[in-house]
């Protein structure tokens, strides 16, 4: 890029900065020195199971928003158009089921990880292969994280790529070696109100900039960028009303339903109420933060649209572009322009900080704690910290393998979570709602939802078959300099013929990978349970199956379910579950009679002292 139309930073900008990663190593070395210090697993991972819902809420939008969705999203809206905002619609349903199916489950069997799950539920295989399996999708997603603001910022600003990415991997692995789970926790309260504010900042000047409200939305007009609902039902299709509102809800139930980063702070609330009602919250922020990033796509659009940005950019990228974009609507507002860089980093540290522990947490409690069940309390904490710390300096390799990739981020990001993510809450599926599957069932179902998903996934890459339609903007930008092609194609509509055969099957549109590779485990998992002789529900160990077809009952009236069901014992365990579910009371809508004799032998079993101690009535 020619140095000349670098924007530059002011010194009010860089202490803005400082500002924000000294104060985020404050918090990790103040939980470091008060409290228990650090000196217990429980502590370190699971912040002592003693985080109110309100901190607890802002962490869990903390964890998957990050620079990627900041700079992607507006990115996306620029290019295509707003039909990405459709994904607010699986918001609903994918908050509401974690909240009243997988909180309830995962919380009363008082788990450290969500994979020791696995182990009541099937076997201590299952519990390996879904453990590898998220370790393996958080540490290609972290170098992700990593890597896009220092990519972006360094197309901008000139500034050090591979410096900023140091400075940004090693403080996180600074506060989360330190501070644990508690220090995780509240930074990202803090750096989710920094991220909020930046946002904030740039659609406030750049709407000013653009010439108003009116004027930004008359240009968006114009530039056919107000997209309305597409029902297509071509699932080939990028992103439509079903792609996003209905395969976004898969998307949402790995995130917020089994990824061991959520449910571990699901796990550190006091109460049960707690987790339930921080998950609630969740919703009109995730809305906030959604709408946010849109609202800044637009605005860029009619900042942008009809000017010639020849020679501004060397990097192709549109990822890129959003910062130019924020960079030159703020210049000469001193602060500002460090208030988003801020902005970015906030949301880069709050989840790369929740990939360290909830990896450390998964390392050890799946992994080590088992090889060594003597091992010392003080030992497993230090081993601990030295896994946070480890991965800390995995990421940053992990940030090179990401450079060498070459795609939108949104996009890469969302895939992984599809890829690897979908097959994982396919298992979760798998036991919670069948209790005829079997171990084996699991395992096949595992490997052949993760063959299938990166069968497509790869396939998708391979042919370059995705139909990304191309609106028709009524005015004319050039983007790059050399290559103009890009900008041709805006000009007219990719007509691509339907693809056939196995190219239709790689076209399928990635936000369906979670839906599709979910849905692959359990087919996949049942059939081989049915064939190798399914698990006998009294086998099934109590409290790990969420009783998914009496629930439903509870919606019919009172006299079909009585017909429905024939046991009519009231269960203690009902009175613990939130307002929602207590009209089942007085029904069977708990769990099979038999689970209530079996709790008794389990008693030795420290995981599932909460669930005897309700049903031993
Ligand atoms: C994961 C969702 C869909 C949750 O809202 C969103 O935050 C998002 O698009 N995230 C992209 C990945 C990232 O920001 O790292
Ligand atoms: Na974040």
């Amino acid at each position: 890029m020619d140095p000349s139309r670098q924007k530059h930073f002011s010194v009010v900008d860089y202490v803005i900065f400082a500002v924000l990663l000294a104060a985020s190593a404050g918090i990790g070395l103040y939980y470091a020195l008060s409290g228990g210090r650090q000196r217990t697993t429980q502590e370190f991972l699971l912040a002592d199971r003693s985080m109110r819902c309100l901190p607890v809420s802002l962490s869990l939008i903390a964890s998957f928003q990050s620079a990627v969705a900041i700079i992607g999203v507006p990115a996306e809206i620029y290019t295509h158009g707003t039909q990405y905002w459709f994904m607010g619609c699986a918001y609903v349903l994918g908050l509401l089921i974690p909240a009243h199916v997988f909180i309830p489950v995962l919380y009363r069997l008082r788990l450290s990880s969500a994979y020791q799950y696995l182990e009541l539920r099937f076997s201590k295989a299952v519990r390996v292969c879904g453990t590898l399996t998220f370790i393996f999708q958080m540490v290609v997603y972290m170098g992700v994280c990593v890597y896009t603001p220092a990519f972006a910022l360094n197309a901008v600003t000139g500034f050090e790529l591979w410096g900023t990415v140091l400075v940004t991997g090693l403080v996180c692995t600074l506060y989360t070696t330190v501070g644990g789970l508690k220090a995780v926790i509240w930074t990202d309260v803090f750096q989710t109100a920094v991220m909020f504010a930046g946002q904030l900042a740039v659609i406030v000047v750049g709407v000013q900039r653009a010439g108003g409200v009116s004027e930004v939305w008359r240009k968006v007009l114009e530039g056919n960028r107000i997209s309305g609902l597409d029902l297509n039902p071509d699932p080939t299709e990028r992103h439509t009303f079903w792609t996003l509102g209905v395969g976004g809800v898969f998307l949402m139930l790995s995130l917020y339903g089994v990824n061991q980063a959520q449910v571990q702070r699901y796990l550190s609330s006091r109460t049960e109420r707690d987790a339930v009602r921080s998950c609630y919250m969740v919703f009109p922020s995730l809305q906030l933060a959604l709408a946010l990033s849109c609202i800044m796509g637009l605005v860029m659009f009619a900042q942008y649209c009809g000017e010639d940005h020849a020679d501004k950019l060397k990097s192709s990228s549109r990822d890129a572009m959003v910062i130019y974009f924020v960079m030159d609507m703020l210049q000469g507002l001193p602060g500002l322009p460090g208030l988003f860089v801020a902005c970015l980093f906030s949301a880069a540290l709050s989840t790369i900080s929740s990939a360290f522990n909830s990896l450390a947490t998964v390392t050890m409690e799946d992994l080590i704690k088992p090889q060594f069940p003597s091992m010392s309390e003080a030992r497993a904490t230090l081993v601990s910290k030295a896994l946070a710390s480890s991965y800390g300096l995995l990421c940053l390799a992990m940030a090179y393998l990401t450079h060498l990739m070459g795609d939108s981020v949104l996009q890469v990001a969302l895939k992984i979570f599809g890829m690897v993510g979908g097959p994982i809450l396919g298992v979760f599926c798998l036991g919670m709602f069948f209790p005829c599957a079997n171990s084996t069932g699991a395992v096949t179902g595992l490997g052949a939802g993760l063959l299938m998903a990166f069968w497509v996934g790869i396939g998708s890459i391979v042919t370059r078959s995705s139909k990304t339609e191309l609106l028709a903007p009524s005015c004319h930008f050039v983007l790059e300099s050399e290559n103009t092609t890009s900008a041709l194609q805006t000009t007219f509509r990719n007509i691509t013929s339907r693809p056939s055969g196995l190219r239709r099957f790689y076209s399928l549109s990635y936000m369906w990978y979670s839906g599709f590779s979910c849905f692959t485990v359990i087919l996949t998992g049942l059939i081989i349970s049915f064939l190798t002789g399914p698990m006998k529900e009294e086998d099934v160990t109590p409290g790990t199956i969420y009783p998914l077809g009496e629930k439903l009952l509870c919606f019919l009236p009172e006299c079909v379910q009585k017909k429905l069901c024939c046991v009519t014992q009231p269960l203690s365990e009902e009175e613990r579950l939130p307002p929602q579910h207590k009209d089942c009371n007085g029904l069977s809508c708990g769990h099979p009679p038999s689970s209530q004799e079996e709790t008794e032998g389990l008693s030795s079993q420290p995981c599932c002292h909460n669930v005897e101690q309700e049903t031993a009535v």
